[in-house]
């Protein structure tokens, strides 16, 4: 993924003074182009902080100005099939909705409409160019997240449910809204319309600061499909206007507002820690703890992003801007390569002999460009062999000087070629298969000869780092290649057709305590203890496949195991669990108790060692998630965690009421900001004290923005679930 950061200072409006202004672009060197923002230190006045960007717009950039420079570039991008995704960020008031979605007039058009307009154009272009033998269609969806819940803004607000709409993993590692609607838009026109239509469901209320105040984040999504007979490429332009941060003391809030604001903040923090993981380079990257997040997957896509820092110039946004640039510089550091997207059939090559044979007339993969992507395997190992001193998952520090070249300038292949989110993990895989198709993925530096589709100082390059490591041939990477594709579409082929229910719902029937379990599986299924999507969604159907069978839904529940076992594929326990119902099921004599299985056969699997390391990846992961399904329903639950022991389940006081005396002191502890005593609460270890801290640094510079309520707290990242409940109970056991 390559993140480019650029700051916009937005020009006085009208009651505002030159006098306050204390923001300023200024160049590295003295007749270049902006690329640093310069604030005064709020303690030292006399002093200044630098901030350096890829560029910087100052007060009199225009929106042509802005879109040619930084977005018009990516349009050929996204015709190639890389996804584009901008987004503006920033303090409230500072210039994001202008910035994206800009005025009426054609001069104040902003990213979103020029955006629509050169993708139309350009499809126009090349349909006429092939003489329609390329087809260029553009869907549109546009969606917000709302106090951190999905909503459709194609869709009227009568059709809302509380709840929002639920993101689904899919199997290649995509976060996607499910159930989004997707409207068809032929020309500028369509999109004009359904742009204002959305834009009126957009949540908006007024707040002190801003008249206008946008408090949703707002993410339109343009799909790119161009078919060329058999071969589709899709790719998606994705443009988010973020809800503004904002104190919450200067706005002069209600609660509604309030609880608007947490969540906003929440998720921009959420944006924030997975800002600075990826520029650490952490191997954990805290994407799913906010939807918003989940959904821009910073650090697990592809493509290209560019952000978009909007600042105020004025002396009253002081500490705002402060901490937005601070963010901002950190995403400068996130590494700079694009990754080429893989190759997708619009019908997948039949499983006759000939798609086996050495003769099929498919390039096995998009040659590379000028990317590496830390993602996947053989570049990354591509990039070692090149650069013996960079750890393969690091991230490169961007150099003022270095503009990301989107792309090379190959010509528009019309070969397989696709952003498509079928053939892609995010995540090095951990199932076999997938391993087993990183490790094989030289075969985009095997390309057929004749076909110099490469750059040639690229693919010099690349050859000669890893030629010599090339031991697997053509029909065997075509081979390695098809089987990885055959797995991927057989695990949505089937999780598509699943009828089984695959959400936890309130069922007759199962005790409280059972159902809380469930619930807070639920949860944890939601959390970032579940980091592989794919595995999440498997567990979904092991957990589904549980509730069957304690309501003795055997049919339902073998249903439910045979949809979970692609995603644990060839797990023994698990085929031979899928075995034993079906024999239950023929037989259908008198089972033993189903919980008696599943006791003796957790208790077997602790006791056997497991000896075959081909299956170690697979079976841990399928016992992680088994494990869990287990302590979620029935069997009593494996110590892995340590517990708050024996203290008598707790009703806690009103979540938004008046803090009882012991709720008082755990929000005092909290409040202290003091790690020692964070980290003293049961459950809290050294790094959720931390986050917990700097959180609250976030939330406010000074150390008068308190949390006031456990309803509060459990808003704060990472305080979902029991956590607060049992840094509660163990007060009480203190
Ligand atoms: N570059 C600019 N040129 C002219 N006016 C601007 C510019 N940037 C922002 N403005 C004006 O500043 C005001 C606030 O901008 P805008 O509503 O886009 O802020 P925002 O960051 O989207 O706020 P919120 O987070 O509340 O949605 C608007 O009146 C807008 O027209």
């Amino acid at each position: 993924m390559s993140v480019r950061v650029v700051a916009r200072i937005r020009p006085l409006l009208d009651k505002e003074l030159d006098k306050d202004i204390i923001v300023k672009p200024d160049s590295a060197e003295s007749g270049k182009p902006y690329t640093i923002v310069k604030i005064p230190n709020p303690k030292n006045e006399a002093e200044d902080f630098s901030f350096a960007f890829n560029s910087v717009y100052d007060q009199s950039t225009c929106q042509e100005t802005l879109f040619t420079s930084e977005v018009s570039p990516h349009v050929k991008s996204l015709f190639q099939g890389y996804d584009v995704t901008i987004f503006a960020y920033g303090v409230t008031g500072t210039g994001k909705t202008h910035t994206m979605r800009g005025g009426l007039k054609l001069a104040e058009r902003g990213v979103i409409p020029r955006l629509l307009s050169s993708v139309f154009r350009r499809g126009k272009k090349i349909m006429k160019d092939t003489e329609g033998n390329t087809t260029v269609r553009v869907a549109l969806s546009y969606y917000e997240i709302y106090n951190d819940k999905v909503f459709d803004l194609l869709e009227p607000p009568e059709k809302r449910t509380p709840s929002g709409l639920p993101l689904r993993a899919e199997a290649s590692g995509k976060t996607v809204v499910a159930g989004l609607s997707e409207r068809a838009c032929e020309d500028l026109k369509d999109f004009e319309k359904l742009y204002i239509e959305a834009n009126n469901n957009r949540v908006t209320a007024a707040t002190k600061l801003n008249a206008h105040s946008s408090r949703s984040h707002a993410i339109l999504r343009v799909k790119l499909t161009q078919t060329t007979g058999e071969i589709v490429r899709e790719s998606t332009a994705s443009a988010i206007d973020l809800a503004g941060s904002e104190d919450n003391r200067r706005t002069d809030n209600g609660k509604e507002r309030l609880i608007e604001s947490a969540a906003i903040n929440k998720s921009l923090f959420v944006l924030s820690q997975c800002i600075e993981a990826i520029s650490r380079g952490d191997k954990r990257i805290p994407y799913r703890e906010s939807k918003m997040t989940r959904i821009l997957s910073l650090g697990q896509n592809n493509g290209i992003t560019i952000m978009i820092l909007n600042l105020a110039p004025m002396k009253s946004y002081h500490l705002d801007t402060l901490s937005s640039l601070n963010v901002s510089s950190r995403a400068k550091r996130i590494e700079v390569r694009e990754i080429e997207n893989e190759v997708v059939f619009k019908q997948f090559p039949k499983t006759s002999s000939t798609t086996t044979s050495g003769n099929i007339h498919r390039q096995p993969l998009r040659p590379l460009a000028n990317a590496h992507n830390v993602h996947n395997g053989n570049v990354a190992a591509a990039a070692k062999a090149t650069d013996a001193n960079k750890p393969v998952k690091a991230f490169s520090v961007y150099t003022d000087k270095s503009k990301p070249t989107p792309v090379t300038s190959q010509p528009l292949v019309l070969k397989p070629l696709a952003n498509t989110s079928n053939t892609r993990r995010s995540t090095p895989a951990k199932r076999p298969s997938d391993q087993e198709a990183l490790h094989v993925r030289p075969s985009k530096l095997a390309r057929p000869i004749g076909q110099p589709l490469m750059p040639r100082s690229t693919a010099t390059l690349a050859a000669s780092s890893t030629t010599s490591k090339m031991t697997v041939s053509a029909e065997e990477i075509e081979a390695m290649v098809e089987k990885k594709v055959g797995e991927i579409l057989a695990a949505r082929a089937a999780a598509e057709k699943s009828a089984v229910p695959v959400q936890v719902h309130v069922q007759p029937g199962l005790d409280d305590a059972v159902q809380k379990r469930l619930d807070a599986l639920e949860r944890r299924i939601e959390s970032d203890e579940w980091r592989e999507d794919a595995k999440s969604e498997g567990l979904r159907f092991l957990l589904a496949a549980r509730q069957h069978k304690e309501r003795g839904e055997d049919a339902a529940a073998l249903k439910a195991y045979e949809m979970a076992l692609p995603f644990f594929p060839g797990q023994a326990k698990l085929l031979s669990k899928i075995e034993r119902l079906k024999a239950k099921l023929h037989s259908a004599e008198r089972p033993r108790p189903e919980h008696f299985f599943d006791v003796k056969e957790k208790v077997t699997r602790k006791k056997k060692r497991r000896t075959t390391s081909d299956d170690d990846e697979v079976d841990a992961d399928y016992e992680d998630a088994e494990a869990d399904v287990e302590e979620a329903t029935f069997v009593k639950p494996a110590s892995r965690r340590p517990r708050v022991k024996a203290v008598p389940r707790t009703i806690l006081p009103d979540d938004n009421g008046p803090p009882s005396p012991r709720a008082q002191q755990l929000l005092d502890i909290v409040n202290s900001r003091d790690l020692v005593q964070i980290k003293s609460l049961v459950g809290f270890g050294a790094k959720k004290a931390k986050d917990l801290v700097d959180y609250l640094e976030l939330m406010s510079v000074d150390e008068e923005n308190c949390i006031d309520s456990l309803g509060q707290l459990r808003a704060v990242p990472g305080m979902g679930g029991r956590t607060i409940d049992r840094a509660y109970e163990g007060l009480l056991a203190m």
